[in-house]
């Protein structure tokens, strides 16, 4: 069989799954373009190992998993998220939120092998492009299989998981026409269909979601967390992700964009155009005066502005093409990115007469490599 029908075929949806994936211990992973997102699920009561080597080995693993809160340089555990109790395939457990850069994959490998995870495991479920592209080298370097699914199913059927599990897990912002009023405040989810699903990674891509088993992929944008993060590295030097948000939160993107007031010398009454609403994004960056007199944090600022106002415009068309009222918002350029969060609410809520709202969910980027190992 030829590579791309066998890789259809190992990723046929959930319903023709007929394999179990080995989960000794379980272990999802979504590998993205930049992020790579792991979950472990740790059952309360361990199933009997079949070796005392096993029994060894599985001991060590789940100790590293679950006691360390940083792996190698850039690996991280997200303790806030983890998720205690919770039941997958009639097992209660706990579920372990991991994430380090794609382009690590060659020392996580190194890792797994030194922790003994390769004796362990044959088969690890996996989704996201990496899934595909890194397949051989799992093979080559570890003899892991991995078992893929589809990113979009994984991403909806990790959502709806986690909002069955976790009450806490959806909100909004109230207030959301005054962003400097604005905050977050629960949503029930439990009734959530249609809604549109907008995911932003390092790409955006945006579905229409009418039932558990009934979605379209209806846009997507190549503007996305990516495209922020590369943008701002170029504008300001900054050299991660935190430390471009961090420069975004003190700085002002007015002294970059073009609003209408610098057009208009104040609204643009006839249709509706307030004087601060920016017209033209980086529009003052052809003066050099200007451009002498902007800071890092303005660029960042503007740089996330233009990126967030952009995906909101795309996920409003959208949503009004649909017909569908709420828009949920994901992905890891949410991360400790409450302006992008606000930002959203408030032009999803404004630029509709409030008719759509916006929704968000506490483990963000983690859907997709949760979705895997309830898929199995
Ligand atoms: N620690 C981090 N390092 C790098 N990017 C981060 C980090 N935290 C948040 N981000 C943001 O999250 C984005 C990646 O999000 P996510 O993990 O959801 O996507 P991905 O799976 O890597 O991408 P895709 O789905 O397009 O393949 C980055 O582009 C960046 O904007
Ligand atoms: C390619 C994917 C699906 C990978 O997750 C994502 O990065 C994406 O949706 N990018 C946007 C592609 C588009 O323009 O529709």
């Amino acid at each position: 069989m030829d590579k791309s029908k066998e890789d259809k075929k190992s990723c046929e949806n959930s319903k023709t799954q007929k394999e179990k994936c080995e989960n000794v211990p379980a272990i999802g992973v979504d590998v993205g373009g930049t992020l790579t997102k792991l979950v472990y699920f740790e059952p309360n009561d361990e199933d009997e190992p079949a070796s005392e080597v096993e029994a060894r080995v599985l001991k060590n693993i789940r100790r590293y998993l679950t006691k360390n809160s940083a792996y190698g340089k850039t690996g991280h555990r997200d303790i806030h998220l983890q998720m205690d109790n919770v039941e997958i395939h009639n097992k209660k457990g706990t579920l372990h939120f991991i994430r380090f850069p794609t382009a690590e994959m060659g020392s996580f490998l190194q890792l797994a092998k030194s922790k003994g995870m390769a004796k362990l495991l044959t088969t690890v479920c996996a989704t996201g492009g990496g899934a595909f592209k890194f397949e051989e080298e799992f093979k080559r370097e570890v003899n892991i299989r991995l078992k893929k699914f589809d990113e979009l199913d994984a991403l909806i059927k990790g959502i709806l998981y986690a909002d069955t599990q976790c009450k806490t897990e959806c909100y909004y912002y109230e207030n959301a026409s005054d962003i400097s009023l604005s905050q977050k405040a629960r949503f029930d989810f439990s009734q959530p269909y249609p809604f549109i699903l907008v995911n932003i990674g390092s790409g955006v891509s945006i579905l229409a979601v009418r039932g558990a088993n009934d979605y379209k992929r209806i846009s997507g944008t190549s503007l996305g967390g990516g495209t922020f993060l590369g943008l701002c590295s170029l504008l300001t030097g900054c050299t991660t992700f935190e430390e471009a948000i961090q420069l975004a939160t003190k700085g002002d993107h007015t002294k970059v964009d073009k609003l209408v007031r610098d057009i208009y010398g104040g609204d643009y009454e006839r249709f509706g155009l307030p004087g601060s609403l920016v017209a033209s994004s980086f529009g003052q960056m052809n003066s050099k005066e200007r451009r002498v007199s902007v800071t890092r944090e303005d660029l960042a600022n503007a740089t996330l502005v233009t990126i967030t106002n952009n995906i909101g415009l795309i996920a409003r068309m959208c949503a009004v093409n649909e017909k569908i009222d709420k828009v949920v918002f994901v992905g890891n350029f949410l991360r400790v990115n409450p302006i992008s969060m606000k930002l959203l609410a408030f032009a999803m809520d404004y630029w509709s007469d409030h008719t759509l709202k916006a929704l968000f969910l506490e483990h963000e980027g983690y859907f997709g490599c949760l979705g895997t190992i309830l898929l199995t």
